[in-house]
């Protein structure tokens, strides 16, 4: 069978801010039908790297190509084709959650906008939500309503960042179970990041490690745990968060 281009391709991409180097030398692949998971420490540069591919931000130096187009001259092209989630943009919190999606449904061009917000509100299970101002929803709330706004233009290109942050365990087990649902119906490529082992353990495909903004190992949850001689990914994590100089493996470029 053939292989699949990669939807997105992040080429040796470094971020500095002045001397301080965020992101050093990373580069990655997603394929269509794929979730990859990017872990690391506090600061270790998974949202500095997320906010350069939504083009919020510009590599120092490096390339980011998404569905085979330069990310530098096709921003607009790439962005209607893709969408994010991330506890840190706020929805404008006098207006309801279904206008909110609608509002979203509009930017995006959704054909039957009303009845996609619908299905979607159903989907989460906010439907009761509605009405509600956004500004007044819990944080585990809005993170359903940031997940059903990143879904609306059924992205090809999909970027979790910690999506299930502020989530109680049994929505935590919907919405991973609901990435895996995307995934099989309409097989975007998926970046996500989680300081969740489980969530990365259930819903990830494969897994890059990144520490000081290199990556310092990738492959699936097995192969990782297996090369560093412990008995799961979290034992990895501290592992490397403890000593941080372990040998790189498969570091993608
Ligand atoms: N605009 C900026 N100016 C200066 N330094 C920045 C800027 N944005 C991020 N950094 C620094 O870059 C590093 C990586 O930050 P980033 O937010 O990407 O980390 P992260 O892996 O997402 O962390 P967390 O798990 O805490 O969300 C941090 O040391 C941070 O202080």
């Amino acid at each position: 069978m053939a292989v699949s281009a990669p939807v997105l391709e992040i080429d040796h991409v470094v971020k500095r801010f002045d001397s301080f180097t965020a992101v050093d030398g990373v580069c990655l692949d997603v394929r269509a039908g794929e979730v990859v998971g990017l872990l690391g420490v506090n600061g270790a540069g998974k949202t500095t790297l997320m906010n350069m591919v939504l083009g919020l931000i510009t590599p120092t130096s490096g390339t980011i190509r998404a569905f085979g187009m330069d990310l530098s001259k096709h921003r607009m092209e790439i962005l209607r084709r893709a969408n994010f989630c991330t506890t840190y943009a706020a929805l404008p919190g006098n207006v309801s959650v279904r206008n909110n999606l609608l509002i979203f449904a509009g930017l995006y061009g959704v054909k039957k906008p009303k009845q996609k917000v619908a299905e979607l509100l159903e989907l989460l299970e906010i439907t009761k939500l509605a009405d509600k101002p956004t500004g007044q929803l819990s944080a585990g709330e809005s993170t359903r309503v940031n997940l059903a706004k990143a879904l609306l233009n059924d992205p090809e290109l999909l970027l979790l960042d910690e999506p299930t942050a502020s989530l109680d365990p049994d929505i935590a087990d919907k919405v991973r179970k609901l990435v895996r649902h995307v995934q099989k119906e309409r097989a975007p490529a998926i970046l996500y990041t989680s300081h969740n082992m489980r969530d990365i353990e259930e819903v990830c495909d494969r897994i890059l490690f990144l520490h000081q903004g290199k990556i310092l190992a990738s492959g699936t949850a097995d192969e990782i745990t297996r090369h560093f001689k412990e008995d799961d990914l979290e034992n990895v994590f501290i592992k490397i968060a403890r000593s941080g100089d372990v040998e790189t493996v498969g570091s993608g470029c």
